[in-house]
């Protein structure tokens, strides 16, 4: 236990925190107006520029911890601050990039034009739209069906998209929830190494939604474990394997290891 705790207040002793959870629940009412407890007393912080995996099984909160980071909920108790503001103000500052499981995409507008559509809702020069969608397109490595429709592409390709989407508005944080859950194992290795790529090249904070524990292992720098009923943050991990990852990693002591540490510090599941 005292292990754990020393790894959670770690980071923050940086003093670069980007994002704070202070004491953060979420408290739903049913259909029914009973009171459906989401998330109890969560206290993390991120610092600027790190991967931090929220993983859980299903129910444990992660969609509700993820939505309030993105102004997307209200939590019922405690605070969130992204560098020293709220929510609110961040999102309006288009401090946020969202990629979700399914990419969303609009079928009648070419790959280029779905990634351009944010910038044109920031009203962004149309010049500067193609010039930074095509940017994006290249980082994630989809320049030769920028004129392509989303029909034409596989589910990676179509989950790129929404990478770069996402991107375009030059975010500080990218929120991912599961959004790589629908894909077939070998897409969803192949994106592993490249969304690290990116992440390198970029310097987001990421903050990544899964229920699978290898992919959290793989990608983070910290791996926080909720579990359920009702959800809470049961431990903070720090994944200490060297980058840039590999995929021969996965079968090295230290992986296996590190994912054992990670099984074993659910509770109640
Ligand atoms: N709008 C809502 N009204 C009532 N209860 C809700 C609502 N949204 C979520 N919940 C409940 O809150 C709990 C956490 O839900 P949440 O979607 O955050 O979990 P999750 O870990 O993301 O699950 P999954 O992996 O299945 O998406 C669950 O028990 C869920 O049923």
């Amino acid at each position: 236990m005292a292990t754990m705790e020393l790894e959670k207040t770690l980071p923050s002793a940086e003093n670069n925190v980007e994002i704070m959870l202070d004491q953060v629940g979420m408290v739903y009412q049913n259909a029914d107006g009973k009171d459906v407890t989401a998330l109890t007393s969560v206290s993390l912080d991120i610092q600027k520029g790190e991967f931090v995996s929220l993983l859980g099984p299903s129910g444990c909160g992660k969609t509700t911890l993820l939505r309030i980071i993105a102004d997307l909920l209200q939590p019922t108790s405690g605070t969130v601050q992204i560098g020293g503001e709220t929510p609110r103000a961040a999102r309006l500052k288009q401090r946020y990039g969202m990629v979700f499981q399914s990419a969303v995409l609009y079928d009648w507008r070419t790959v280029r034009k779905n990634v351009m559509l944010p910038l044109e809702i920031m009203k962004v020069p149309k010049a500067d739209r193609i010039e930074r969608a095509d940017k994006m397109l290249k980082l994630v490595g989809l320049t030769d069906f920028a004129d392509h429709y989303p029909r034409q592409l596989s589910g990676g390709m179509q989950q790129r998209v929404g990478i770069a989407r996402a991107l375009a508005i030059r975010p500080e944080i990218l929120l991912m929830d599961e959004p790589f859950s629908a894909l077939d194992e070998f897409t969803r290795e192949k994106l592993h190494v490249d969304l690290l790529r990116i992440w390198r090249k970029t310097n987001k904070t990421i903050i990544f939604v899964t229920h699978n524990i290898q992919e959290s292992v793989f990608l983070s720098d910290r791996v926080c474990v909720l579990s359920p009923h009702p959800g809470r943050l049961s431990a903070v991990v720090n994944i200490d394997l060297p980058r840039p990852r590999t995929m021969e990693m996965k079968e090295t002591p230290e992986f296996t290891a590190l994912v054992a540490k990670v099984r074993n510090s659910f509770e109640g599941v």
